[in-house]
């Protein structure tokens, strides 16, 4: 056992009051500051927020775990309020084969038989949305748009009623917070979305070549049981979308804000997939997720007790000046890679390269169109406990 020398620096601010959601940004700032480990005195939980320690924690899997729920809710003491994602919310050795299977079906067979499609239908919602004129939203016209199109496309699921993905997931991630107002505010839907989501994951309904099928496929073959195919499948479109819309959104917006970081990616359209890493890290669209941890476990001088909850802010660890150049700066110029926008360790975004091919074929086809792009009215953020989020983007553009 080890002793503390002593209790680590408090704050008392909510991390998920509107004001944090807002801007961030001084409370990250103030975290990393006071010191590798803070004591988060409104929920009484830990929190790190600079890169190394919370690279740290995310690569430990054995002291800070994910088998106790990865949002403030300890799974030691409370039911998850849905059955608990394999991925997500497990631990070696439960997480190990869902995991093969999605990084499988997830993998570079997914990508090269998905890139010549997407590629395709992104140039054609981009010949849509500037056929319609020079101003618009890019949230609602591009980064909504574009993943909603593609993405449950290529899981295998009707195309009426996919919308309902976006409120689904804006609720999950809202879970994975307190109990506050953005979760009670999509609980009266819940029981209809919960529903429909259940129906979209069984067999029958995902069509015969898609990533779904694939997952039921692996079940056949006894790769996972006939059980958790199901909800490997809800896994996927809880988080397949509202996390690249979020992330596209960041993307257009840092591009839309950096007229020079523009005219790079015109002259050297191969950036776009640097673009797109460059702004997960500079604007982190996944801000937070918890562990919780299976042992006494020193941070710096200071001792966590086995069993709380340990808050990693990943938005804070993608500007900690520590490990980053400049990490105010959205750059194309910087080598984004180590970021942990996408986590790290076993539990590392296994969706991040549908992530990148959709951002490459959404960039690349805008690239191909617009000479600039500008911000046409203020922006308008959408608050999320877990994502950083927006409600409108109004840009405009010129061609050329
Ligand atoms: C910009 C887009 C995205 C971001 C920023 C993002 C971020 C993350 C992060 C930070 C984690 C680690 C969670 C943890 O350590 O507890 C994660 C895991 C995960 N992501 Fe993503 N994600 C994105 C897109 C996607 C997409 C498109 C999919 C599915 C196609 C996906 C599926 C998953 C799954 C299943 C996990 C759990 C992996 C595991 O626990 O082994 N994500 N993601
Ligand atoms: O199974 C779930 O509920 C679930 C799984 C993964 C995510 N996620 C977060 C960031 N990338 C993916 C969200 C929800």
């Amino acid at each position: 056992m080890i002793t503390a020398h002593t209790a680590p620096p408090v704050d008392p601010t909510d991390p998920f009051g509107h004001d944090v959601l807002e801007d961030p940004l001084p409370l990250h700032a103030a975290l990393r500051d006071a010191g590798p480990l803070v004591h988060l005195t409104e929920y009484d939980v830990y929190a790190l927020a600079r890169y190394r320690e919370v690279h740290a924690a995310l690569v430990d899997w054995q002291a800070f775990q994910s088998g106790a729920g990865v949002g403030l809710s300890n799974f030691r003491h409370e039911e998850p309020w849905r059955p608990a994602s394999l991925l997500l919310e497990n631990d070696p050795p439960r997480h190990d084969a869902p995991r093969r299977v999605l990084r499988a079906v997830l993998g570079p067979g997914a990508l090269r038989r998905l890139r010549d499609a997407w590629f395709a239908d992104a140039r054609e919602l981009v010949d849509r949305v500037l056929a319609d004129g020079d101003e618009f939203d890019a949230v609602a016209r591009l980064a909504e748009a574009f993943p909603l199109r593609v993405f449950p496309d290529a899981v295998g699921i009707p195309r009426e009623g996919r919308e309902q993905l976006l409120p689904l997931g804006d609720h999950n991630f809202n879970a994975f917070g307190p109990p506050n107002d953005l979760v009670r505010k999509g609980e009266p839907r819940l029981p209809e979305l919960s529903a429909w989501v259940a129906s979209r994951c069984r067999r029958d309904t995902l069509s015969g070549d898609g990533i779904g099928a694939r997952i039921w496929a692996a079940a056949d073959r006894g790769d996972i049981t006939a059980e958790q195919a199901p909800l490997v499948v809800r896994s996927l479109l809880l988080a397949g979308v509202d996390t690249t819309v979020h992330g596209l959104s960041a993307t257009l917006y840092a591009l839309a804000t950096h007229p020079d970081q523009w005219r790079r990616l015109r002259e050297q359209p191969h950036l776009a997939r640097a673009a797109f890493d460059e702004a997960v890290r500079w604007e982190s669209p996944v801000q937070t997720f918890f562990r919780t941890t299976t042992t006494d476990v020193r941070v710096g001088d200071h001792v966590v007790p086995d069993g709380r909850k340990v808050l990693l802010f990943l938005g804070a660890a993608n500007r900690d000046p520590r490990r980053w150049e400049d990490p105010d700066s959205f750059d194309l110029s910087r080598d984004p890679s180590g970021h942990v926008g996408f986590g790290m360790g076993i539990h590392q975004c296994v969706g991040q390269h549908i992530a990148r091919l959709e951002a490459e074929a959404l960039l690349t086809a805008l690239a191909g169109r617009v000479r600039s792009i500008e911000l046409a009215a203020p922006t308008v953020r959408h608050h999320n406990n877990t994502l950083r989020a927006w409600g409108s983007i109004p840009v405009r553009v010129r061609l050329g």
